[in-house]
């Protein structure tokens, strides 16, 4: 059941050379991306800390890439402003991590950004089912969150699937990511059961030249 949505790679910065994340940047776009994506994590909604608002917002200067940034964080509606003010284009929050979902996709969207939901790999799919209409993308949770690097849990693969029913049923065209050990041996059958943008780090900066890895993924998945 794979989607007419358009198939987007969108490298996780949390396996790139932290020392120089703009000349990433740059290099990623130079490559033929068109997504980025910004893991944020605070220590504890997950057991890792990385970047926040003000790394978001100097790199912003240096990129016209679409900023897709995963808030791993506790009680995210206290920093949406500032990252939609940092830059980012779509800011996913974790369903986990929000007393008020609702509230909390609205407010992204008022703010100007486009709303996603990310669904940890234990949460069922009904607490985004009434929310579909308003959400651009949906976030499943192929690893437990917190580390690039992770094996892909084979479960997700069955939650792709009646998600993409989910979304058909309702008649929307929303966008399903995943995200956890994405590589080129399995985004042909991910494709298949209905996800349309794929998260990839440890399997995409650990290969070298970008233009080159870019193409493996999108040939793997034709
Ligand atoms: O959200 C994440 C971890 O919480 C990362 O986006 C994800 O793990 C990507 O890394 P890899 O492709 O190496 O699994
Ligand atoms: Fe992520």
């Amino acid at each position: 059941m794979s989607s007419n949505q358009p198939i987007i790679l969108t490298p996780s910065l949390l396996s790139s050379d932290f020392s120089r994340i703009g000349e990433e940047l740059i290099a990623l776009e130079q490559a033929g991306l068109q997504w980025v994506h910004w893991d944020v994590m605070d220590g504890a909604f997950v057991p890792n800390i990385t970047f926040g608002p003000p790394v978001i917002k100097a790199c912003r200067k240096k990129s016209s890439l679409f900023f897709d940034v995963h808030l791993m964080i506790e009680n995210p509606d206290r920093y949406l402003a500032d990252f939609v003010d940092a830059g980012a284009d779509l800011l996913c929050v974790h369903a986990e991590a929000c007393v008020h979902l609702e509230r909390t996709v609205s407010e992204i969207a008022r703010l100007g950004a486009k709303p996603g939901v990310a669904l940890n790999p234990h949460t069922p799919l009904d607490v985004v089912e009434y929310l579909l209409p308003q959400l651009e993308m949906v976030l499943i949770m192929s690893v437990n969150p917190g580390f690039g690097g992770q094996k892909f849990i084979p479960f997700s693969t069955k939650k792709i699937q009646r998600l993409r029913a989910m979304i058909e049923e309702q008649g929307l065209n929303t966008h399903i990511q995943v995200d956890g050990g994405v590589t080129p041996e399995n985004i042909r059958e991910l494709a298949q059961c209905g996800a349309n943008i794929f998260v990839s780090g440890s399997a995409f900066f650990g290969f070298p030249p970008y233009d080159k890895r870019l193409e493996t993924f999108m040939q793997a998945v034709k």
